[in-house]
């Protein structure tokens, strides 16, 4: 198995959606801009792609009026032995803004990439907490030849399908799915950048996907599952704010960090 806590190997790159206004969060600035523990949940979700040694590119797709103040921020939080604007140490990052779904602001993330990215990781910005093993988890399965690549964790509650009801009536049940093959996926995805580029352009006006390993599966090829990793969740609604706080917390208490 290729080893991604290694530099060497192929040249991956990882773009970071974060043009969403986080609607379901509730009124306020941009998702990927609010505060998690004093720090924007963008740098954070950057700073765990640039963990990983591989990434060595990071694009960061910002609010369509937000990439002069996403510059700003990027070069603020600048690790150590970064120069001012450009990298953070190894990892050099690009800001480029975003559309009107998460599908187009990836797109225009993609068409940021320089030549000679071999591997492409497309990750949330609403994942801020993702460790870095799960990210070298992902590019060491697309190293190893998989053109799709997804971590992923079992459902823990048992999921209905529903046939769509007027609102404020109740939603009739169609199935129940068996529980045991139910997967619910989280980022970074990684994928070999040619199969990702393909994907996107395939799309059909309206016929998009919810994420890029869904747009994948459309072409006919492979996606496979990695591990995912419970502190990889998303930050979608207000409590999820208070769960990634407390993990915080818990990485502060246990380590330092
Ligand atoms: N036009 C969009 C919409 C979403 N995203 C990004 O896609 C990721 C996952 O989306 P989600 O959690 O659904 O974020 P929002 O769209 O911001 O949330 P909401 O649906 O509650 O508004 C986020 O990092 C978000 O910033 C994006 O880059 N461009
Ligand atoms: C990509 C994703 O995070 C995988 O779980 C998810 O599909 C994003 O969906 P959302 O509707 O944009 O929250």
């Amino acid at each position: 198995m290729s080893d991604a806590s290694s530099a060497a190997g192929p040249r991956t790159a990882a773009v970071i959606p974060a043009a969403g206004r986080g609607v379901r969060l509730g009124p306020g600035a941009p998702k990927a801009l609010r505060a998690l523990n004093g720090t924007p949940m963008l740098i954070h979700a950057v700073r765990a792609m640039a963990a990983s040694r591989a990434v060595s590119l990071v694009v960061v797709v910002a609010p369509p009026d937000g990439a002069p103040e996403v510059k700003t921020l990027l070069a603020d939080h600048a690790l150590p032995g970064g120069t001012p604007s450009g990298s953070w140490g190894s990892t050099d990052f690009l800001v480029v803004p975003g559309g009107a779904t998460r599908q187009e602001s990836v797109k225009l993330g993609l068409d940021a990439l320089p030549q000679g990215i071999d591997i492409v990781l497309v990750h949330d910005a609403a994942r801020p907490l993702v460790p870095v093993d799960t990210v070298d988890g992902v590019i060491e399965a697309v190293r190893d030849g998989a053109p799709a690549v997804v971590p992923a964790l079992p459902v823990a509650d048992t999921v209905k399908e529903v046939e769509p009801a007027a609102p404020g009536e109740p939603e009739p049940v169609v199935a129940t799915p068996e529980r045991a093959r139910l997967r619910a996926v989280q980022t970074p995805q990684g994928f070999d950048r040619a199969t990702l580029l393909r994907a996107h352009e395939a799309v059909v006006v309206g016929e998009g996907a919810t994420d890029c390993a869904g747009l994948v599966e459309r072409l006919g090829e492979p996606v496979v599952l990695v591990p995912g990793h419970e502190e990889a969740f998303k930050v979608t609604r207000p409590l999820d704010l208070v769960l990634a706080e407390a993990v915080l917390a818990r990485r502060r208490a246990n380590d330092g960090f």
